[in-house]
């Protein structure tokens, strides 16, 4: 993530609530040192009203569980915090503890770029409750928005249907970790570039970019500004067309595109950033075509997303490349995607057999689900997915056929004869991770092909179906189990 390839590594570690700290002195405290749980990350809704979402962030959670340790200036930091009522926040031993702090978790997640569905973890973290909880905030931060801005990416990109889509987004993200992370996920998403050059140097991204209407206004006319644009990049010249009346900038621009010729050079594009892009895109295809000049690209800009690219394509506009800035960068319409870490399961040694705990609520909906879980995806014949179940070994019936709806336990759902893959993997181990970061490129690769695997009934915009996510029938009957006593006053909450 932005801050620890950014910032000084070991700033992660205060990268966090307050809350965490309080809550690991106090089990600090309490002596519960060696009691070990095990939290999920999961979110309940699909983000923008949409059938799926793309796992992102995960890639950056080995270098986080590595590089978390208070240096003494973090602990200097922490010794001056006062607490409201008066004298430190910190006890100088607990103090003393977090400066020898290595995480001493385990963590499980699914690869980025892959298909994930509401109430599934995608993350799943064992270890002491010191280390899991001191790891919460800065593991939803990850994977939070990067696996939001991932899926509005897909979504953009899915609508453009092939044509390449560059994030143009940094100016309007939330900071600049915001607009690192953006050109990652929008990356691993589908996008085939963007303009933001650090992003560029941290991840190998390929960057693009244009010209500003700033530009052409710095010329005394548009033809000298296109001209000397096509001078200073003939390589990567792209002229933006409508600073002043987008009819005389075609114009211009192919007075400028045949001296390029005469030179032996070939004007790369054109962009338009206003107007109606549908009739302005078709009316300079058919002005460039009419010269000979069929090789010059039409590339759009303006408050562009996935129902704009959608309209575009359906008015049959000649478009070729699209710039998605504002809507990709914000998550328009959704600015965050909910994603939460819950308490599955604690132990009171790491050798003691794990106990299932649950969150009830008064909503039936926000029950979590308890256990040790893993995700078991489901396939057709085709190789597209077709279902999610979760599994916890302990309690599992060894009926794989059937799937428990997640929050409806009136229905379920049968896989029987369906090929399986197992959805969570292995990236840390007490603390040490299994082996270096994956290649972004290879996330990348997992997104398109998962995708392209997904029903498309699961990927429209409008009313699309839902997936079916649910739990192993052993696992339905803990929950259930659990629920019973919980209400009955023989559970945790009566103890
Ligand atoms: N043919 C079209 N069909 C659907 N939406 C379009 C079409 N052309 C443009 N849009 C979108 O309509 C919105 C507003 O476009 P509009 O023509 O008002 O540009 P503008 O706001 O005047 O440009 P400026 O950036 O100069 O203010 C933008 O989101 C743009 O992407
Ligand atoms: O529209 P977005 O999807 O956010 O894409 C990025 C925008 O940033 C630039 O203009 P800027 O917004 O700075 O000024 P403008 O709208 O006046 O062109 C560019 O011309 C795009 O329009
Ligand atoms: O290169 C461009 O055209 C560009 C980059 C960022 C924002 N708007 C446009």
């Amino acid at each position: 993530m932005a801050l620890t390839d950014c910032a000084k590594a070991t700033d992660v570690a205060l990268n966090t609530d307050l809350y965490e700290l309080t809550m690991a002195q106090g089990f600090w405290e309490s002596g519960l040192v060696d009691v070990e749980g095990c939290f999920n990350v999961f979110f309940r809704e699909n983000p923008f009203g949409g059938g799926y979402a793309i796992a992102c962030g995960m890639g950056q959670i080995a270098q986080l569980v590595e590089n978390f340790r208070f240096d003494d200036d973090a602990i200097e930091y922490l010794r001056g915090v006062q607490a409201p009522g008066g004298g430190p926040m910190f006890k100088e031993g607990f103090l003393d503890y977090l400066g020898d702090f290595r995480m001493r978790v385990s963590v499980w997640a699914v690869p980025e770029g892959d298909l994930v569905f509401p109430r599934e973890p995608m993350v799943r973290v064992e270890g002491p409750l010191i280390d899991c909880q001191l790891l919460e905030t800065a593991l939803l931060n990850l994977v939070n928005f990067q696996t939001l801005v991932a899926t509005k990416a897909a979504r953009v990109v899915q609508a453009a249907r092939g044509r390449a889509v560059s994030d143009f987004g940094l100016r309007r993200a939330q900071g600049p970790d915001g607009g690192l992370a953006v050109a990652r996920a929008s990356y691993i998403g589908g996008c085939n570039s963007t303009s933001n050059v650090l992003a560029g140097k941290i991840y190998g991204i390929p960057v693009f970019g244009t010209h500003a209407h700033s530009w052409v206004m710095a010329f005394p006319s548009e033809l000298e500004a296109f001209r000397a644009f096509a001078e200073s990049s003939p390589k990567n010249c792209v002229l933006l067309l409508d600073t002043y009346d987008v009819h005389q900038g075609i114009k211009n621009a192919i007075v400028v595109a045949k001296e390029m010729e005469g030179r032996g050079e070939r004007l790369a594009a054109i962009r338009i950033d206003s107007g109606d892009l549908a009739k302005l895109s078709k009316e300079t295809r058919r002005a460039f075509d009419a010269e000979g000049l069929g090789y010059v690209k039409i590339s759009v800009s303006n408050d562009l997303d996935e129902y704009t690219i959608q309209s575009l394509l359906a008015q049959g506009a000649p478009i070729d490349s699209f710039g998605v800035g504002t809507k990709l960068a914000t998550c328009d319409q959704q600015p965050s995607l909910g994603g939460v870490y819950k308490l599955s399961a604690t132990r009171a040694t790491p050798d003691a057999p794990w106990e299932p705990v649950i969150k009830l609520s008064e909503v039936a909906y926000k029950r979590t689900v308890p256990g040790i879980q893993r995700v078991m995806r489901y396939f057709d014949g085709s190789g597209a997915p077709v279902a999610d179940m979760i599994v916890d070994d302990s309690v599992a019936r060894g009926d794989a056929s059937t799937i428990v709806d997640v929050v409806d336990d009136l229905t379920s759902y049968d896989v029987s004869g369906a090929e399986s893959r197992e959805l969570l993997v292995q990236l840390v181990e007490r603390g040490r991770r299994l082996g270096p970061d994956e290649d972004i490129e290879r996330a990348k690769s997992r997104c398109r092909e998962a995708l392209s695997s997904l029903d498309v009934a699961h990927r429209r915009f409008l009313n699309p179906q839902t997936y079916p996510v649910g739990l192993e029938m052993g696992l339905a009957a803990l929950r259930s189990d659990l629920t019973r006593r919980e209400r009955l006053g023989s559970g945790r909450s009566s103890k």
